[in-house]
């Protein structure tokens, strides 16, 4: 069984189909990247899929009992609230400190515990939200454009962070991204969205589909270019964006 799926689901809003008869599912352990342009239905998707809203027509099931990590994609408090990050991950569950602990280091920011939540880098504070999902040990780690204001080397290094907690701790990852011609190489599948799924499959099948090119016109030479990085051997420690190997070519 899926850890989460929808079945085709259509959900409208002032008579219109934002949603429009999309089925997708997501496995345990894999990487799913959701793409589509600016309103194209992404971050309804995902609350449909939470449960937080109701579909017109179609099935939306979860595992029971799923854990669900979910990265927002936009800090909902004031990040100049004068609070620590450690405190902040304490909100509102009062997880024990040691879980705090672990997730920051999983997320990358070990030793900011005591920090001012304001003090963090954009980075740094996508990485705290990282972390604040990682508490309960999802089972499911949901992202909603997760490297929005990061640079390229920034968006590549948090990309690699999501492949490794992937193999590490065996989640499944649903990430939603409006970059139409960048994807997570690791991705095993591609979902291109536009109120209706329209088309899917691996990055480098996406990558040739007609429907996408039709979608998402020409940027990058019509390629999808993949955030990839190489196991042993030469390493781009800072993948610059004429370095993105493409998917068919
Ligand atoms: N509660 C609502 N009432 C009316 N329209 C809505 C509502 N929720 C979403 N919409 C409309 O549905 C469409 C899809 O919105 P959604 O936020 O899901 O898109 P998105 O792909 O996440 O966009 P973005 O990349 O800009 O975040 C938009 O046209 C939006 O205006």
């Amino acid at each position: 069984m899926s850890l989460a799926a929808l079945e085709d689901v259509t959900l409208r809003r002032n008579g219109e189909a934002v949603l429009d008869a999309v089925s997708l599912s997501v496995d345990a352990g894999e990487i799913v990247t959701l793409v589509g342009p600016n309103g194209s239905g992404k971050t309804t998707l995902v609350r449909t899929l939470l449960g937080a809203v109701p579909p017109d027509s179609g099935r939306v099931t979860r595992r029971p009992g799923l854990r669900v990590g979910y990265v927002p994609q936009r800090l909902s408090i004031d990040p100049t609230l004068p609070m620590t990050v450690g405190r902040f991950l304490r909100l509102p569950n009062r997880h024990p400190w040691d879980a705090i602990h672990t997730a920051l280091e999983d997320a990358g920011l070990p030793d900011v515990a005591d920090r001012p939540l304001a003090a963090l880098s954009g980075g740094q504070l996508q990485r705290a939200l990282l972390a604040r999902a990682l508490i309960g040990d999802p089972e499911l780690l949901i992202l909603d454009e997760p490297t929005a204001g990061l640079d390229q080397p920034g968006a590549a290094a948090f990309y690699r962070r999501i492949e490794t907690l992937r193999d590490s701790r065996g989640c499944a990852v649903l990430l939603v991204s409006h970059d139409l011609h960048v994807v997570m190489a690791a991705s095993d599948r591609v979902i291109c969205l536009n109120g209706h799924v329209c088309c899917e499959g691996t990055p480098a099948v996406v990558a040739s589909a007609p429907a996408y090119r039709a979608l998402f016109g020409d940027g990058t030479g019509g390629a999808l270019a993949l955030y990839r990085h190489e196991h042993g051997g030469h390493r781009h420690e800072h993948p610059h964006p004429h370095h993105h190997e493409t998917a068919n070519g």
